[in-house]
């Protein structure tokens, strides 16, 4: 059996205008990406990227505009339904019925995959179990925290034991311990064998849950590969990160251009990035230079370093 679980040759969305002042908008601009079975895979990008468009497509709730898509060897086109019942779909907005309680919450969404109530009773209490909920499976929605509602959410995905979970931005606006607590459940359903997909702008989410991902702007992918795949083509080993007293900066850059050749140095508006094998080294140099930063910081390059060698912008405004 092919361990091909999804494949997009030239994808297309492109949105009607929303109203007669307005054109058309080409959110996913010509995507090709092919997904295998067990991995996690990400798509990373800032918002309007149109990472959330292309999980629509692949969710089979959005018809491409051009280009070919197969979910599980199936045509979305044509198998919607029969896709559809063998994914779990975690999107960006819960839409959780926060009148029922927890457990209701469960049992009414496996009634829409047709399951048995023994059925979904018995994995409705597994599901529990697995999202850390059982203790307040009688609770309304609305009294669960940010964090829980999304445990739920994906344990609702979950009801139709899916071969590919797609998670839409799982835990944006969640505290760090939330999102600790959701990446170690998304751990623990890859060990079971569960494809991930996920959308994010987080870097460390990508780093930590990704085995593969590409990196999205404008529609367009500009990278491919695993996390210290793209690092290694895109960034140096080490970043010395330094930030000058105000209106110290532009000069700073000025002798640093001018002394260093051979690294990359970025300008953001509230610091300065030298991408060097050596942060230690460089942040030495600078002294030499006579340059007073107010901090430095020597860090490893990540993903969002990637992200602004690729497009000259960061990932997260
Ligand atoms: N139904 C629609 N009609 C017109 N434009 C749309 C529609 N849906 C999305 N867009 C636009 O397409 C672009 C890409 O949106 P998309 O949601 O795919 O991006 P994204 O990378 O997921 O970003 P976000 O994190 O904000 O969801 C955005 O600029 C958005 O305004």
């Amino acid at each position: 059996m092919s361990d091909v679980i999804a494949q997009a040759t030239g994808l297309v969305k492109t949105y009607p205008p929303r109203d007669k002042r307005s054109a058309p908008f080409t959110a996913v601009n010509g995507i090709d990406f092919t997904l295998h079975r067990g991995e996690a895979f990400g798509f990373l990008g800032p918002n309007g990227a149109g990472k959330s468009s292309t999980m629509r497509m692949l969710a089979c709730v959005s018809p491409p505009t051009a280009g070919t898509l197969r979910v599980l060897g199936l045509d979305p086109a044509a198998d919607g339904r029969r896709i559809r019942a063998r994914i779990g779909v975690v999107p960006q907005d819960d839409a959780l019925d926060t009148e029922l309680s927890v457990r209701e919450n469960l049992l009414i969404y496996g009634r829409y995959f047709g399951l048995s109530t023994d059925v979904i009773d018995e994995r409705a209490t597994g599901l529990l179990d697995f999202a850390q909920l059982s203790d307040k499976a009688a609770e309304r929605v609305d009294a669960l925290s940010g964090g829980m509602r999304r445990r739920l959410t994906i344990a609702r995905s979950l009801i139709n034991e899916p071969e590919i979970l797609l998670l839409d931005e799982p835990t944006t606006g969640l505290d760090p311990q939330a999102r600790h607590v959701l990446w170690d459940r998304l751990f623990r359903l890859k060990q079971q064998g569960v494809t991930l997909v996920l959308t994010t702008h987080y870097m460390d989410e990508a780093e930590q849950l990704c085995d593969r991902l590409v990196v999205m702007d404008g529609g367009k992918i500009v990278a491919m590969g695993s996390p210290a795949e793209l690092i290694a083509a895109h960034a140096t080993r080490e970043v010395l990160e330094l930030r000058f007293g105000i209106g110290e900066q532009a000069a700073a850059l000025d002798k640093l251009r001018q002394a260093v050749t051979g690294d990359r140095i970025e300008e953001l508006p509230d610091r300065l990035l030298w991408y060097t094998a050596e942060g230690d080294a460089a942040l030495a140099a600078a002294h030499t230079l006579g340059l007073t930063p107010v901090t430095a910081l020597v860090r490893r390059s990540s993903l969002e370093d990637v992200f602004l060698a690729l497009t000259g912008r960061t990932l997260v405004d």
